[in-house]
């Protein structure tokens, strides 16, 4: 598809390369890239409408194996923001739930679509799927990943912090989650200096761990665990914190809740912290669980502005990757039986 530029689009922020063709983790962009997506982002923030002409016709389509509020409508506004339609699928108006592959699913929709975002259970299956797409596709959250999340935390720290490189935060609560890994990727990329505080059995995944060593070696920031919620937040710029029931974890409901108690934030914790201190939390949050009303709704909480910019990210990301595809269109062999 071609991709008209906007009329002043010289002095709009270009996204430097390697930009890759999908997004499945934060660790797909390399830190220059993430840094440009952020500067992107923060142009369509700053003008919203102004790139209502810089897609037009395109489709992106949605498939939600799981809820969402925030990462479905975004995507969708984003795409709206850059003249493209949107189609938002649920799982069980596909033809998945009567036996259709992912991999099928993805071959198929390729045809129809320009980007496909998908948000599904298992990683593997959204890798799958973008090696079977024809058209990039983007993670809208699976087990482990989170990246359209992660670009929405970044900037909204760099808002209000300047600067990212150096700052020192914390993430308190599921160590496993998606959310933490990909906050895990974004502060490698950055080099921010994490410290996560989890009980021991959800502690970090630790290849995401080695791999965020690798790449801080690089960027100057570093990473480091513990079971103390008050060691981790000590002099902290920031303070994450995420549901402590997964979506696909109900029936575990009961035995996490007993083993986060300890990890909530509040404003006890946050008193160990910096006075400057701020609070993240990717939302939707159970109030009094990981974090009370007090703090979620009170001075600190930068949680709402984070939630609003998952929109300019949104934007930034469909943009970045779909006229990047049209750019590489040429080059590519048609999809064997096309
Ligand atoms: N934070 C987030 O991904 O929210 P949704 O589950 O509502 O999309």
């Amino acid at each position: 598809m071609t991709t008209p530029t906007p009329a002043n689009a010289a002095a709009r922020p270009v996204v430097p390369g390697p930009v890759p063709r999908n997004l499945l983790r934060v660790g797909d962009l390399a830190p220059d890239t993430l840094a440009g997506l952020l500067d992107l982002a923060a142009a369509m923030k700053r003008e919203p409408l102004g790139w209502t002409s810089a897609l037009p016709g395109a489709e992106l389509g949605c498939l939600f194996e799981k809820p969402s509020t925030r990462t479905r409508v975004s995507l969708v506004a984003a795409a709206h923001r850059l003249g493209m339609r949107a189609i938002v699928l649920n799982r069980e108006e596909t033809q998945l739930d009567r036996g259709e592959t992912a991999v099928d699913t993805a071959r198929v929709l390729s045809c129809y679509l320009d980007v496909l975002a998908v948000r599904t259970f298992a990683h593997a299956v959204v890798e799958e799927m973008a090696g079977a797409a024809t058209v990039p596709v983007v993670n809208a959250l699976t087990n482990t990943h989170h990246p359209c999340q992660a670009l929405a935390d970044l900037l909204t720290l760099r808002e209000h912090f300047g600067e990212l490189a150096g700052m020192t935060v914390a993430f308190v609560g599921d160590g496993r989650g998606n959310t933490c890994h990909s906050f895990l990727g974004a502060c490698a990329a950055t080099g921010m200096n994490l410290t996560i505080a989890s009980p021991r059995e959800y502690d970090t995944d630790q290849a995401l761990l080695a791999e965020a060593r690798e790449l801080m070696a690089h960027t100057g920031g570093s990473v480091s665990l513990t079971t103390e919620p008050a060691q981790a937040v000590r002099g902290a710029h920031a303070v994450y914190t995420d549901a402590w029931v997964p979506m696909d974890k109900h029936h575990e409901q009961t035995e996490r809740v007993a083993r986060f108690a300890g990890f909530r934030v509040d404003d006890d914790l946050l008193a160990q912290a910096r006075q400057d201190t701020v609070v993240l939390h990717c939302l939707p949050a159970v109030r009094g669980l990981e974090i009370t009303s007090e703090v979620l709704d009170g001075n600190r909480s930068l949680v709402w502005r984070q939630a609003a910019n998952r929109l300019p990210t949104a934007q930034a990301v469909l943009h970045t990757l779909v006229t990047t595809a049209g750019e590489r269109a040429g080059d590519q062999e048609p999809h064997p039986g096309l």
